[in-house]
């Protein structure tokens, strides 16, 4: 397994990443999290080794700190592929397994399998230039699993392609990493991400974990207001949580946990527009998605009069102005504990 204790990393008097302890155990996929600039691609650079860092690096107790990259068993695909463009996809998958000095049979044998692997199958003469970006990182990725790494690094691998590609590989690679049984640490800045292909999140926040956790319980139990509004919170109210069950003054619903004080974070899906709903308001402002409208309520007065964000459907879509009945979603929300 990886551990990463008390890790920074410095730029000069900056500290881009900030005393972080971590671990990933092994078949896990652990996401990082975090705004832009936050120290995620840093804190995995410093990982593969490509970043002095103070601290300690592990993998399965043995420090790394005086290991060069290619000598940590690591496999690393960027943002961009960085694919070699002057081989073929063949070539770029095998060059690990040149390095490692595999006999040429089985090179090409590993090879086939991990195009079939990846959805290339048959590509392997292709130029990578003539490939599309999707394409691209399938074979960046075939390249990283060829040598069979014993840790995977992945930074933002997704985030160079359009929103329907980058879904659909999302679902790939997740499929891809079960099935391998790879152990990966991922930079991302995307939640759909995260939550599609991580057992577990680590948020970051200036260079400092935040929480840590499987994704839907940092979605639903972040750790304070500063991580329920990263995860899409625009509102929060105040609310009590009693014999499980958490009241505000939009209802309550069911929640583990103990009795006390709490705050409930609104995401728009957490308010839902319905003919029955038991929350009253006025749309004080509406934006169109591809399939939802979002809308701002104004709550009614005897509801304390705040502004929420809500959603409803395209085609039934309150106007500006209308006044609209909600219901609670518990899915959408977030609860903050002190
Ligand atoms: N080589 C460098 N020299 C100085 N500062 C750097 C260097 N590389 C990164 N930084 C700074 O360190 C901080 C963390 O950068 P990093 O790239 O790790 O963030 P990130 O969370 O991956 O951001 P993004 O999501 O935008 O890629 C940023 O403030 C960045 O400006």
């Amino acid at each position: 397994m990886l551990e990463i204790a008390g890790l920074t990393v410095r730029y000069g008097e900056f500290r881009a990443v900030s005393e972080v302890t971590l671990s990933v155990a092994d078949g896990e996929v652990l996401a990082l999290l975090g705004p832009s600039g936050c120290g995620k691609s840093t804190l995995l650079r410093a990982v593969a080794g490509l970043e002095a860092a103070q601290g300690a690096v592990r993998w399965d107790g043995a420090e790394l700190s005086g290991v060069p990259v290619h000598r940590r068993g690591f496999g690393l695909v960027f943002q961009d592929g960085q694919l070699f463009p002057h081989r073929d996809v063949a070539g770029n998958i095998a060059f690990g397994l040149r390095m490692s000095g595999l006999a040429r049979a089985e090179r090409e044998s590993r090879v086939a399998e991990l195009l079939e692997l990846v959805g290339l199958a048959g590509y392997g003469a292709r130029g990578v230039r003539e490939l599309s970006g999707g394409e691209q990182q399938r074979v960046a990725l075939a390249r990283a699993l060829a040598p069979r790494p014993r840790l995977l690094l992945l930074d933002e691998p997704l985030s160079a392609l359009d929103r329907m590609l980058r879904d659909q590989l999302a679902g790939e690679l997740a499929e891809l990493l079960r099935k391998t049984g790879s152990t990966a640490l991922v930079v991302t800045h995307d939640h759909d991400e995260a939550a599609t292909l991580a057992d577990r999140v680590a948020l970051l926040r200036a260079g400092r974990v935040v929480q840590t956790g499987a994704p839907e319980q940092v979605w639903c139990s972040p750790a304070d207001e500063w991580a329920a509004g990263f995860l899409g919170c625009t509102a929060f109210l105040p609310a009590r949580v009693r014999a499980g069950e958490a009241s505000s003054v939009l209802g309550s619903f069911a929640v583990a946990g103990p009795d006390g004080p709490a705050t409930l974070g609104l995401r728009p899906a957490g308010l839902r527009v319905a003919e029955r709903g038991e929350v009253a308001g006025r749309v004080v402002g509406r934006t169109n998605r591809r399939d939802r409208v979002e809308l701002s309520v104004r709550l009614d007065e005897k509801l304390g009069g705040h502004e929420v964000p809500a959603q409803s459907g395209v085609r039934t879509a309150p106007r500006l102005g209308e006044e609209v009945r909600l219901a609670l979603d518990p899915d959408g929300v977030a609860l903050v504990r002190p």
